[in-house]
């Protein structure tokens, strides 16, 4: 079964850093295999930075380090995965990171970062 699609990582992200100057968002993306590395590009988050969309792979099933650095940014946030993590393995069903998530959006491949990018959009421009 194909979990994660075809699609680079390289792809995603070129398409989720195309500039939307009609809403003035723009998308950095980071991607690092290093807990430690996430944990500071978390902490690091710039006074111009409006929220954060996590896709924290499979140290979401396992860091309560990364959700600490997540909710120490008093950013809004946005868990996104490729697969459905509650139809694969039971390791799976438990996210920490989704404690400090305004929502989560999983399943649509690579299509789950237009979804969140459109979700964070709304968070960030519906006045509260
Ligand atoms: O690394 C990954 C990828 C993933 O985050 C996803 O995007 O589907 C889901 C995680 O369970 C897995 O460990």
């Amino acid at each position: 079964m194909d979990v994660w699609g075809k699609m680079t990582l390289h792809v995603i992200k070129d398409r989720c850093e195309v500039n939307d100057t009609a809403v003035c968002l723009r998308a950095i993306c980071h991607e690092d295999n290093n807990k430690g590395e996430l944990v500071d590009w978390f902490q690091e988050t710039r006074q111009e930075d409006s929220g954060i969309l996590c896709d924290a792979g499979a140290y979401t099933h396992t860091s309560v380090a990364i959700l600490d650095a997540i909710g120490a940014s008093d950013l809004p946030m946005i868990e996104v995965h490729l697969s459905n993590i509650q139809k694969r393995d039971a390791i799976r069903l438990l996210s920490n990171v989704s404690n400090a998530a305004n929502g989560m959006i999983y399943g649509f491949g690579d299509q789950s970062y237009n979804h969140a990018l459109d979700a964070m959009r709304g968070l960030i421009h519906t006045p509260s």
